[in-house]
């Protein structure tokens, strides 16, 4: 495996209405997008632009609040009240041969690659596989390489 670009951490909260304001007066976020809900991931999700050096190619906090049935998260909430840190997502170029060397390396792989949040195939890797940090791999946007 080859370490690829930090395109996001996952921050699950009950509110991201109440996080927007969090990331804007206490940590002055200035350029937070319009949440979204991603029905068949069960999630609202909401991007917060992290500056890099320079102000450009930062990372982002994707705030994720469950929508009514998910159970992935909620099971997260109900063990961690006030939301927290609940994965790390981390950019390769081809989805499927990266699914197929964290296969080879004995990582349960949960799923099959689908769509994620920014557009382009992701899957997740069992946190107890990961050292305890659930781990998102998304293929990087066309474009982006
Ligand atoms: C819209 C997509 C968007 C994007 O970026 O594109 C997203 O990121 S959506 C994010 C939400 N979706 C997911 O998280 C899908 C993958 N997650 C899962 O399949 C589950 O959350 C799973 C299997 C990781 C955990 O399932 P569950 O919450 O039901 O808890 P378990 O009791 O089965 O947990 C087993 C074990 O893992 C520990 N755990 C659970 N969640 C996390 C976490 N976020 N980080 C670290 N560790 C976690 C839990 O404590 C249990 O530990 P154990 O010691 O075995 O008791
Ligand atoms: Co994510």
């Amino acid at each position: 495996m080859k370490l690829g670009r930090l395109n996001h951490i996952g921050v699950a909260t009950p509110s991201i209405a109440d996080s927007i304001v969090f990331y804007r007066d206490v940590m002055g976020a200035t350029t937070i997008c319009e949440p979204f809900d991603m029905p068949d991931q069960g999630v609202k999700v909401c991007f917060v632009d992290t500056p890099g050096d320079g102000g450009t190619n930062g990372t982002q906090i994707e705030l994720i609040e469950p929508l009514p049935g998910n159970a992935s998260i909620a099971g997260f909430l109900e063990r961690n009240p006030q939301g927290g840190q609940h994965h790390m997502c981390y950019e390769v170029p081809d989805i499927h041969a990266a699914k197929a060397e964290f296969e080879a390396m004995g990582k349960r792989v949960l799923g099959e690659p689908r769509i994620g949040a920014h557009g382009t195939p992701i899957f997740f890797v069992h946190p107890r596989d990961m050292g305890g940090v659930l781990t998102e791999i998304m293929e990087t946007p066309k474009g982006d390489h």
